[in-house]
């Protein structure tokens, strides 16, 4: 069945440009596609600078269209070239993004749109549906066996193995909530001077509740009062004030004291990728938390030009950590009991 999406769609919001999945590209962190995608269209670093900073996509997208800048002049046969590249980095900067899309398996994937007729389509079947195609494409790519994708075959393997989150969805459901809430509150211990007291008090409530001692209720008030954290983190998000850290702690935290009646995402107002059960919140948790730790590090890294590389080791350091809690809290699989 064909999946229809846009900023608006209550499932699929996560697949849209709009959606608050930061990254890196170019030497800078980006709060949305949208943003890195309308600076693109101008070779002034100012005025790129100035949209990197936009409060929302939407107000993003504003600035790109305002024709009293001059654009680049070679727009028109870039821009497909350009949005190819930031899908990329979004998605493969995102592992639980990029589950997601392959998990959409070969359903056709459209950007619906009533006035887009290049990027979308609407339900009549018009538009070139052309955001919809790149991400078709890239889910093709990211489906075939490669450098991206290395599960653990063996004891040596299992041992070695430097992506935690990898280590996770090898083992993928046979994970217990205890083992998955045990990890996830671990690799929250590891970036707890990024952590405001709400979060912390929440993962604690998680770390209580492993050893037993916490009723229901106050688990679901940790997670309320984790989710209200990053509500409050999603709007002071501001990347010319470098406080990304604190809105990937926060989600990591959040994620961490998880619970089935209380929507994170849809707390800090911004595009809902649902967390569907622990597994999910634990996956959620540490690709946050390493973001976190990994922002957090490159932050003041100058010349910008350096800090990109160092985003990504200091990503790939942490979830080697992280790989070692994995190991610490579950069974080896190779080595069945
Ligand atoms: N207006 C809109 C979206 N339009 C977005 O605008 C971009 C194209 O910009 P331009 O080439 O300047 O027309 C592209 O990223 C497309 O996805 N997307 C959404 O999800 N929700 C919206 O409401």
């Amino acid at each position: 069945m064909a999946i229809w999406f846009s900023s608006k769609s209550p499932d699929f919001g996560w697949l849209s440009n709009f959606s608050a999945h930061a990254f890196s590209l170019d030497d800078r962190l980006w709060p949305t596609v949208e943003h890195y995608f309308q600076a693109r269209k101008f070779a002034d670093r100012e005025i790129q600078e100035h949209i990197r900073a936009a409060k929302t996509p939407q107000q993003a997208r504003k600035m790109g269209r305002d024709r009293s800048l001059p654009i680049r002049p070679d727009w028109e046969e870039v821009k497909v070239d350009v949005m190819t590249r930031v899908l990329r980095a979004k998605f493969s900067q995102h592992p639980r993004l990029k589950a997601a899309l392959l998990a959409t398996g070969d359903a056709p994937l459209l950007h619906e749109s009533t006035r887009d007729h290049f990027w979308g389509c609407n339900r009549a079947g018009k538009g070139g549906n052309r955001l919809g195609r790149i991400l078709m494409d890239l889910r093709e790519s990211f489906g075939r066996p490669g450098r991206d994708r290395r599960p653990p075959t063996s004891d040596a393997e299992w041992l070695a193995h430097e992506r935690s989150y990898e280590l996770l969805e090898f083992l993928g459901p046979q994970v217990g909530e205890r083992e998955l809430r045990a990890v996830a509150a671990a690799c929250c211990r590891r970036i707890w001077p990024h952590l405001e007291e709400r979060s912390r008090q929440g993962v604690e409530a998680v770390e209580d509740w492993l050893d037993g001692r916490v009723p229901e209720e106050r688990r679901r008030e940790a997670a309320r009062s984790a989710a209200q954290a990053f509500a409050d983190a999603a709007r002071a998000l501001d990347v010319g004030k470098k406080n990304g850290h604190l809105f990937h702690a926060a989600r990591a935290a959040a994620a961490c004291c998880w619970h089935p009646e209380v929507a994170i995402e849809a707390a800090a107002g911004i595009e809902p990728v649902p967390i569907d059960g622990p597994f999910d919140a634990a996956m959620t948790a540490l690709v946050e938390a390493a973001t976190a730790q990994a922002v957090g590090a490159v932050q003041e890294v100058g010349p910008v030009a350096t800090m990109h590389d160092r985003l990504h080791e200091e990503m790939d350091f942490e979830y080697a950590e992280q790989a070692a809690i994995v190991r610490r809290i579950l069974a080896n699989p190779f080595r069945p009991r």
